[in-house]
C-alpha cells in the first residue's frame, strides 16, 4: 500500500480470517468489541460474520453487527490527503479510488449507516443507539 498497489484479494483473506478469530474469542467470552475494519465486498463481510458459530451464510442474520460511516468520496479524500501531509500513515490517498470501486454494500444486508461526517462522539452515540438502542 505505501508504493501505491491496492490490497489483493489474497492479501486480506487471511487477514479478514485472523479478524475473525479474534471476534469469535470476544464472542465466545461474552465481550463487546468494536473492530475498524475495510470490509469492502459482501465475501470479506461474510468471513466475519462467520465470526458467529451459530451463522447460517447468506443469512446476514449474525452477532457480528456492520455500521458503515457513509461519507462522500471528496470528504474522505480531504482527510487521507491531510491524513498523508503529515507523512505519518502507509496509505496513500490515491488508493482511494480502488477502494470505492470495491465496496459493495447491498440492501439485503441491511448495514446500519451513519452519517460519516459527525464528529467522533456524536459518531459514537449513533452508532450506540443503532446497535444497542440507547446512547
Ligand atoms: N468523524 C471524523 N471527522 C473528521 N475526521 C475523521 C473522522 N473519522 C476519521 N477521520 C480522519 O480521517 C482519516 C482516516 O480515518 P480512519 O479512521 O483512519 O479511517 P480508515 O482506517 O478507514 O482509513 C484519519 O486521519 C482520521 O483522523
Ligand atoms: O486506515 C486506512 O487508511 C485504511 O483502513 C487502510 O488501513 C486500509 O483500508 C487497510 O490496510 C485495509 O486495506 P483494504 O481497505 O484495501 O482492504
Amino acid at each position: 500500500m505505501r508504493q501505491g498497489i491496492p490490497l489483493t484479494e489474497e492479501d486480506r483473506i487471511p487477514w479478514l480470517k485472523i479478524l475473525q478469530d479474534a471476534l469469535r474469542e470476544s464472542l465466545v467470552s461474552g465481550k463487546t468489541v468494536v473492530l475498524g475494519c475495510s470490509a469492502l465486498q459482501k465475501r470479506y463481510r461474510e468471513i466475519l460474520r462467520s465470526a458467529d458459530c451459530n451463522y447460517v451464510p447468506g443469512s446476514y442474520n449474525s452477532l457480528v453487527k456492520f455500521v458503515l460511516l457513509d461519507a462522500k468520496a471528496e470528504v474522505l479524500a480531504e482527510r487521507l490527503n491531510k491524513r498523508a501531509a503529515e507523512g505519518k500513515h502507509f496509505m496513500p490517498a490515491k488508493l482511494l479510488q480502488s477502494q470505492l470501486e470495491l465496496l459493495q454494500i447491498d440492501n439485503s444486508e441491511a448495514i446500519c449507516k451513519v452519517d460519516g461526517t459527525l464528529k467522533p462522539q456524536a459518531l459514537v452515540n449513533a452508532i450506540k443507539t443503532l446497535i444497542v438502542g440507547s446512547a
